[in-house]
Formats: structure tokens, sequence, C-alpha cells
């Protein structure tokens, strides 16, 4: 049976570590680190990811900073209030969650927020970084630096091993790839005009599940002692609950679960663990900004 990865423990503790940083700034430099979370429109899953970065902000001392836009606002109104964000002194750090509406441009959108503060790195210039060798974006994408660290923290080494990413967004499966790449595994992507993903998945040693499609990956398909990390977070109907649905991973957790080495479940695996990264990179984005400038 693999040993289950329990990434709401793994981000208690690494919460705690940075309410710690927080504690640190504002005794020596009296100074609060900010988060911008920045949301257009009311769709359910956006509102609840959102909730919970707020929540998780006011836990750790972050001062989180609430821009809330209709479903119809437009590109260039959005764009200003990143503008005003990019000047705001007390703000390090700026999330604009995702998806937009499709009248906006998305990339556009991103390109606007200040490097400095991109704690999401979804501006193409830091994953242009993260692409090449050599170089470091100022922000790591806050679910692959997840998969990373639980990776890590679990006493999985990397450097070496094959490892298959299954799915190319360019929000997990590609900066997920590449951050594997940067740590030295050989990496394989998986993606929907792969003929035979379950040949190749087999093969690898540290599997990254990330396509969005509920349990697709089944326990035949992992290599024996794999660590197997699922990134899907998929709403399927579940009459039994009160909500009318429940969350399932990429992965057959039942399944996998009996093969893989390390698994991690849906929910309490990595989403928690991407909220956290969050955090991390805003007081990591704080503390620079406040050293640069003080
Ligand atoms: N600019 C931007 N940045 C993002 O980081 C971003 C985004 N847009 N758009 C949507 C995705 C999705 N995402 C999740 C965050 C936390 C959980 C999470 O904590 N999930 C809990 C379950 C929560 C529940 O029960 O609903 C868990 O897996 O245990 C999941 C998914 C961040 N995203």
């Amino acid at each position: 049976m693999a040993t289950v990865i329990d990434g709401k423990a793994v981000a208690q503790i690494i919460r705690s570590e940075i309410a710690d940083e927080v504690r640190l700034l504002s005794q020596k430099y009296g100074k609060v680190p900010g988060l911008a979370v920045v949301i257009v429109g009311n769709r359910k899953d956006s509102q609840s990811y959102v909730g919970m970065k707020r929540k998780a902000c006011a836990e750790l001392g972050i001062k989180s900073f609430d821009v809330d836009l209709p479903e119809q606002v437009s590109q260039a109104e959005l764009i200003k209030q990143v503008h005003e964000l990019n000047v705001n002194p007390d703000v390090h750090g700026i999330l604009v969650q995702l998806p937009l509406p499709k009248h906006i441009n998305e990339e556009k959108v991103l390109t606007e927020i200040s490097l400095e503060k991109d704690v999401d790195g979804f501006h193409p210039l830091n994953i242009g970084k993260l692409a090449m060798k050599g170089r470091d974006p100022l922000f790591l994408p806050c679910t692959p630096k997840a998969c990373i660290e639980l990776l890590q923290r679990s006493g999985v080494s990397i450097k070496g091993k094959k490892a298959v990413v299954v799915g190319r967004s360019n929000i997990v499966g590609l900066p997920a790839s590449l951050l594997l790449l940067k740590a030295d595994a050989t990496v394989t992507i998986v993606h929907s005009h792969t003929s035979q993903p379950e040949s190749i998945i087999h093969e690898a040693d540290i599997v990254i599940a990330a396509a969005g499609q509920p349990m697709m990956i089944k326990g035949n398909w992992i290599k024996p002692g794999a660590a197997v990390i699922d990134v899907g977070t998929n709403a399927v109907d579940d009459p039994t609950k009160k909500s009318g649905y429940r969350l399932v991973g990429d992965v057959d957790f039942e399944e996998a679960s009996k093969v893989a080495g390390w698994i991690t479940p849906v929910p309490g695996g990595v989403g928690p663990m991407t909220v956290t990264m969050l955090l991390k990179n805003t007081v990591e984005g704080a503390k620079r900004y406040i050293e640069q400038n003080n």
C-alpha cells in the first residue's frame, strides 16, 4: 500500500513557518505583507477558491486587498485596476483569479501585472525564464511548486528519475514539467493527442496528473512503487452528499493507492499546498520589496 501524502498536514507546517516570517517582517520593518486578490464575475468555483485564499491570508497576518469586479467589466477597466495595484506600496502580490470571462484576453491582463508582484508566476516573462536553463523567475507558479514541495518533503528524490506529466496547461502541466526538468528529472509530457498514454505513464517513477479528467488514470497504469501527485480537482455528482457533488482527482485513488509508493489524495493533497505556496510567494515578494525600498 502506498504512503498517502497528507497535503493538509504539510501545508499546516509550512503555514506556521510563513506566520513566523510575517512576524519577523513586522518586527523589523513595521510592515505587513499584502496580497491583492482580484476576481471577475461570480463563478461558484472561483468564489470558493478566492474565499480560501483570503481566509488563509487573514490566518497568517497577511493583509488581503479584495477587488471584486462584475462579469461585464471591460478589459481596460480590469487593467486599470491592475495598474493601481502595481503602484500601491502596501500590495506585494497580485493574483487575478482565472478563468476570466471570454471577452477578456487573459494573457494581456497577466502581462500587465508587475513582474515583482506576479505571485502566481503566470506573467509570460516569468514562464519564459522558467523554461530557460540557468535562469530563474522571480516567482514559481503555485501548483507546480506545491507538487515539487510535496515530493521533496516526502523524501522522494527527483534527480535522474523518469517523470511523466499528464496535461500541458499553461498553469499546471507545462510549468510542472519545466520544474521537474530543472530538478534534473527526465521528463515526458502526455496529452490528449498522445497514443497509448498508459504505457508511457507505466514507465514513470514520478507521475504528475493534471489533465482535468476524473479518475482517468487507473491502478494498472502505475509502475509499482511510483510517486503519484494528483492535481485534479473534478466535481462529480454524488446524491449522497449534501452539496450534491464530491471532488475526485485525475487518478483512480482506490486502485492506484494499492500500487504506488506514494500518492496524494483529493481533496487534502495538492489543493491546500497550492494556496500555501501562494502565501509563501507573497511573503517572499514582500520581503524583497520591503528590503529594496527601505
Ligand atoms: N490565478 C489563479 N491562480 C490559481 O492558483 C488558481 C486559479 N487562478 N484558478 C483556479 C485554480 C484552482 N486552484 C485551487 C486552489 C486550491 C484548491 C484546494 O484547496 N482544494 C481543496 C478542496 C477544497 C474544496 O473542498 O472545495 C483540496 O484539494 O483539498 C483547489 C484548486 C487554484 N487555481
